[in-house]
């Protein structure tokens, strides 16, 4: 018999995942948690496996070794039928929050209720209302996603990834593209609806001055490792070198600027790309 996980179990578990895309290594062992209630932040330079790792906890992509678990259970040994059950309860707010753009706001924000739930339409248009309400933008329902500025759309886009009240909220890089007031409401934002549903959330961001507002724990990654880690105040008062970089947005440091190649010496003379 399997006994349900014990109540202080982190909701989010990887230990000594690894991920690969064919022959390229992403992640070289990654052992990262997630509370229950807990908002994390994953950080690190672009392209160092932050996306990757979100899909892994989505179940959209599974791990060379090692384990990702939700809520106690193994993605790797779940049929199709329960992961598709397991990532109704995963709200997901990818890059840029695409909104349909044939559709209305309301309609955008119903869409994910209409697809797996059978409620009927009174409930689900008094729903839609209250996600509305709860991100500022019920006046905007009848508005077409082309009426709307940018920080709006994102907040539209985040009454859609909790439309079905996910017990797991995913973001990556909420805050892009956000003029610095919009980017903190999405940012207070962030952090409210995941309290009010007793939620938890995972997200990927380079904004490390945002995040270190609204988040409990912080991830660095780099190179597929984790380098640094901590709450906001051990991380403000870090003196780890990557930590120093990020924080401070120094263009030189651990982070490399370059994508790997071979010296620029060996290609010179027209001996290679
Ligand atoms: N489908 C894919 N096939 C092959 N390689 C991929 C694929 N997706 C990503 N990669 C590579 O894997 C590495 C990690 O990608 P990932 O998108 O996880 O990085 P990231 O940290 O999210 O980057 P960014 O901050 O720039 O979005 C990158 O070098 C990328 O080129």
């Amino acid at each position: 018999m399997s006994l349900p996980p014990e109540p202080s179990a982190p909701l989010v578990s990887l230990r000594d995942v690894r991920f690969a895309y064919g022959e390229r290594e992403v992640l070289r062992g990654i052992d990262l948690s997630v509370h229950r209630g807990q908002v994390v932040a994953i950080m690190g330079g672009s392209g160092c496996g932050k996306t990757t790792l979100l899909r892994l906890i989505g179940g959209q992509l599974r791990a060379s070794s090692g384990t990702v678990e939700v809520e106690g259970r193994n993605m790797a040994s779940l049929s199709g039928g329960e992961l598709y059950a397991l990532r109704r309860r995963m709200g997901m707010l990818f890059q840029f929050g695409a909104l349909f753009t044939d559709m209305s706001v309301f309609d955008n924000v119903a869409f994910p209720m209409r697809e797996h739930t059978s409620l009927p339409a009174g409930m689900i248009r008094d729903l839609v209302m209250m996600k509305l309400q709860a991100v500022g933008l019920r006046g905007a329902a009848t508005l077409s996603p082309g009426e709307l500025s940018g920080g709006m759309a994102r907040r539209v886009a985040l009454a859609r990834a909790v439309a079905l009240d996910p017990m797991l909220i995913l973001y990556d890089e909420p805050f892009a593209g956000l003029d610095p007031i919009s980017l903190g409401i999405i940012g207070q934002l962030i952090r409210r609806l995941n309290d009010a549903l007793g939620a938890s959330s995972v997200m990927v961001t380079h904004d490390v001055h945002e995040s270190l507002e609204i988040v409990d724990y912080i991830y660095f990654v780099s190179d597929g490792r984790i380098v640094a880690r901590g709450t906001p105040d051990e991380i403000r008062a870090s003196g780890d070198p990557f930590v120093h970089q990020f924080v401070n947005a120094e263009a030189d440091g651990p982070v490399p600027f370059h994508y790997p190649a071979p010296p620029i010496d060996s290609l010179l003379g027209g001996r290679g790309v």
